[in-house]
Formats: structure tokens, sequence, C-alpha cells
């Protein structure tokens, strides 16, 4: 089996890892072609700390023509159309998504994205709570794979293996994209409260609430709500809200503090909850906390008013 993991950031460096260890020959590509020479020469991830590489994983910034048929794609969310349309070469792969996220000048997920640019690919997703550390030296993990097409779902499944992960799988692509999309949204929000000093009952409150939209927003694109109750939703806000290892939740803490956050690390919930309000503001869904994390991110809010703004809704049924 050979695979070829398109990013070679943290989650696609922890992938190959793993599949290495599970047998399959990897590719890893990267785009910085300096940083992948300098990995290839010492075997040490630049990315991950005390990760050597495998004798099954090749680095390479230069992707061949001849590709293996399982491609995964670890690039942030909002640079996946254009990493696609750049390499003509998956055109007709099984193309699955490792990124979450919610794209800002469409409002499409990963697999949606891309079905635009490849129709006769095959696209999956695979999601779920795993920090990229935690899978790199070996830690258990459970995640979720969605495909449309089942049969090929449960093929990518048998060829997916690595000891240290358990991949469940489910047709509900929506489902899969949206909890892991949704949930950095409300991992900013946590963040921002632990970090303005709310306190945890204030951060139980807004994963339940934040998990309510979830819900209604799945639901609404005919999503399976019992798909936001696993691992792609549910287990991955769980881990998300709670776990300093989040960049979500680091930014969160950080706005909340009022403090500086360097901008070149990656935080997809951002961009994603522009794109959910205004996918939600379309289809006529109340997202407040999502809006209040848009109100934040625009400084239009600060934490007090957002907080405010929030505990004076009218009262309603739970
Ligand atoms: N780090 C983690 O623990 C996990 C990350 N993910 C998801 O994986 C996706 C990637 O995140 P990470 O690997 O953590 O981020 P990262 O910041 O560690 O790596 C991103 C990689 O993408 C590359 N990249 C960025 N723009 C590019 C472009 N235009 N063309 C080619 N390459 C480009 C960067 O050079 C970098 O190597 C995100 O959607 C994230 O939500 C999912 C589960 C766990
Ligand atoms: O998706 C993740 C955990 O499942 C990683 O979270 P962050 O992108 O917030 O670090």
């Amino acid at each position: 089996m050979s695979i070829l993991v398109l990013g070679a950031g943290a989650f696609g460096t922890s992938l190959a890892q793993s599949f290495a260890l599970g047998g399959a020959e990897v590719t890893l590509w990267g785009r910085d072609a300096n940083s992948i020479a300098a990995q290839n020469r010492t075997r040490q991830s630049a990315r991950l700390k005390d990760v050597r590489f495998n004798d099954l994983v090749t680095l390479t910034s230069d992707l061949p023509q001849d590709l293996p048929d399982v491609v995964l794609l670890a690039v942030p969310l909002q640079t996946l159309r254009s990493v696609l349309a750049s390499f003509p070469q998956l055109n007709g792969k099984t193309l699955v998504a490792c990124c979450k996220g919610i794209e800002l000048s469409t409002g499409k997920g990963p697999v949606s994205i891309i079905q635009d640019i490849y129709p006769d690919a095959t696209g999956a997703i695979l999601t779920g709570p795993s920090f990229a550390q935690d899978i790199a030296i070996g830690l258990p993990t459970a995640l979720t794979l969605a495909c449309a097409d089942d049969a090929k779902g449960q093929a990518l499944q048998d060829a997916l293996k690595a000891p240290n992960l358990r991949i469940y799988r489910t047709t509900d692509v929506t489902g899969a994209e949206l909890g892991g999309a949704l949930k950095n949204v409300i991992a900013i929000a946590c963040g921002a409260a632990i970090g303005a000093g709310l306190g945890e009952s204030a951060r139980a409150a807004l994963m339940t609430r934040g998990f309510a939209e979830m819900k209604r927003m799945a639901h609404a694109l005919g999503a399976d709500r019992a798909t936001l109750s696993g691992l792609s939703g549910f287990g991955d806000l769980s881990l998300t809200c709670s776990s300093t290892q989040s960049r979500n939740y680091q930014f969160g803490l950080a706005l909340g503090r009022g403090e500086p956050f360097d901008p070149t690390i990656t935080v997809e919930g951002a961009a994603t909850a522009r794109a959910t309000l205004t996918r939600a503001t379309g289809l006529g869904l109340d997202m407040p906390i999502t809006q209040a994390v848009v109100g934040l991110l625009d400084q239009k809010l600060n934490l007090r008013e957002a907080m405010e703004q929030l505990l004076a809704r009218p009262p309603k049924e739970e």
C-alpha cells in the first residue's frame, strides 16, 4: 500500500508517520524545499517534538507525475482549493481531506471543494479528536472517516492502517465536515471565556450551547444529528474546548486576555466563524455564539459586551 500526504505540517507529518508504522510506503510532500531537504538529512521532524521519521516515509518537495491512489490532504482549509488546482495529476484519485473548516469564499467544506476541482475523484474526510503530536508519538486515537460511497469508504478504512489509530466509518460527509469545522469556532469562544477569567461554568455553558448551534446548522444542511454526537462532532468539541494543546483554544485564550497571537499559527476557526455566520444568516439560523466570536474577531465587541449580549437573549426552552 502506498499513500501520498500533501502538506508536511503538524497533521500531515503525524499521519505520514503513523501510516508508515502501519506498513504503508508514505510520500510526504511539503512546499518548502529547504525544510524538506533538512528533514530528509536529519530524519527528524521540524514540526513535531521527538519525532524521528520511519524508514517508510519519503519526504519530497517535488511531486511526481505518477501518484499513489490514496492521497491525504493536510493543508489549511482556506488553501485547499489552490493546492488541489496546482496538481492536475490528482484527478481521479481517492482524495482524503485531513483539514477542518469552511471556505470563506464559498461556504463549502473540504469534500465539496475536492468535488468542485476534480469531479472524477473520490472525496472523503478523515477527522475527529486528535492532536498531531499525540498521533506522531503513537498515543491511541480514534477518528471518523466519512465517504459518501460506503464501499469506497470501506476500502479506504481497510487501507488506512496504523497501530495507534482506530478509524470509524460513516457516509455522512456533511455531518463529519461540519463537526470538525464548527468545533473550532466554539473552542475560540471557550478559550476567550477562560482567558478573560469568566470561569469553568461559563465554558461548560458555551460548549453545550455551542454544540446546540453545531447541531442546528448540521440539521439544516441535511446532516445526521447522530454524526454530530460522534467523534467528529462532540468528541472533537470536547477535546478542543478543554486542552491548551489546541491552537484554536490558545487563540481564544489570547483574545480573552487581550494579548497578541502569532498570525503564522494555523487557527482554522477564525475564517470558519465568518464563513459559518454568513451561511447561517442565509439559512435564517440563530447562531449567537458564532456571532459573538465574529464580533470579537472584527473588534466590534469586547468580551464583556459579547457575554452581556449572550446573557440578555430572551429566555427560551433548552
Ligand atoms: N495539528 C493538529 O493537531 C491537527 C490538525 N488538523 C487539521 O490539519 C490541517 C492542517 O493543519 P496543521 O498541519 O496542524 O497545520 P500546520 O500549520 O502545522 O501545517 C500546515 C502546512 O500546510 C502548508 N501550507 C500552507 N499553505 C499552503 C499552500 N498554499 N500550499 C501548500 N502548502 C501549504 C504549510 O507549509 C504547512 O506545512 C488543518 O485543517 C487542521 O485543522 C486536524 C487534526 C489535528
Ligand atoms: O483539530 C484538532 C484536534 O482534533 C487540532 O486542534 P487545533 O487546530 O485547535 O490545534
